[in-house]
């Protein structure tokens, strides 16, 4: 598997001086799952907002496909589809709009056409995709921020908190829906997570992060034995022990 992300010495500090990302490296295979974890506040977010070019680094540099997000941005905004933690829909449009108007900034004519009935048929929303946004739930929502993010055929899938606050049935969903999509297309998809179980079952790597610093990175079983942890949340709490940040 060749190199689809590298994050090169990724650092943030924004206004007023908080250190949010400090030095940060890793690099994600094309078609892996890589998910980063760790607590609230530990710059996840911020790491994907940069990835995503939404944000600019202060220092180093990211590599999408080859691309500069500092160099490149636009290039890298071409291979790219960012789900972010929040992704709302306006409010009164149907999911059919929101699709059609999401999909009609990258697509035009027969394209759009296609792109549109393959996003409706990803979210499996049945005949809600007709009913305005402002009655769905949550989670609906969700799927159907993430069905235009995979309509759109990115090179690299950038989810942040991807089933924060959804119950386990949209959940599952969810989550099949990243494995099923990695499997046909060859997508490489970073997330973040608090859900720990979540990320062992669906990850093939994780990045422990914390205090804007990689403190441990594997594929989970080989972390659970390097650590004598039992599971993810172990490997965490004694990674942190162990580097005394
Ligand atoms: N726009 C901003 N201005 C100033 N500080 C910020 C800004 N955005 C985030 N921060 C700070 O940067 C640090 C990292 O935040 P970030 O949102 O990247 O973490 P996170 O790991 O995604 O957290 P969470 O799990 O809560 O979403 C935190 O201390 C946060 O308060």
């Amino acid at each position: 598997m060749s190199e689809s992300v590298v994050v090169n010495n990724l650092r943030k500090v924004y206004r007023g001086g908080v250190v949010a990302v400090d030095g940060l490296t890793f690099t994600v295979k094309r078609g892996e799952i890589y998910g980063l974890v760790g607590p609230n506040g530990s710059g996840k977010t911020t790491t994907l907002r940069i990835i995503s070019t939404l944000l600019k680094p202060t220092s180093g540099d990211v590599f999408v496909e080859g691309y500069s997000v500092v160099r490149q941005p636009m290039a890298v905004r071409g291979v790219i589809s960012y789900l972010p933690e929040e992704a709302g829909a306006y409010r009164d449009l149907t999911g059919y709009d929101f699709i059609e108007f999401m999909l009609s900034i990258r697509f035009k004519g027969r394209e759009l056409e296609e792109r549109v009935d393959e996003a409706i048929s990803i979210s499996d929303l049945g005949e809600f995709i007709e009913k305005p946004v402002k009655k769905y739930s949550k989670g609906m929502k969700r799927i159907l921020a993430l069905s235009v993010a995979l309509a759109i055929h990115p090179r690299v899938l950038v989810l942040d908190e991807p089933t924060s606050g959804l119950d386990v049935e949209k959940s599952m969903f969810v989550r099949e829906l990243i494995k099923r999509y990695r499997e046909r297309e060859g997508v490489t998809v970073i997330l973040s997570s608090h859900n720990m179980l979540e990320v062992e079952n669906l990850c093939d790597r994780v990045g422990v992060i914390y205090k804007g610093k990689l403190i441990a990175e594997g594929e989970v079983h080989r972390l659970k034995s390097a650590y004598s942890a039992s599971n993810l949340e172990e490997v965490f709490l004694r990674a942190v022990k162990q580097h005394g940040v």
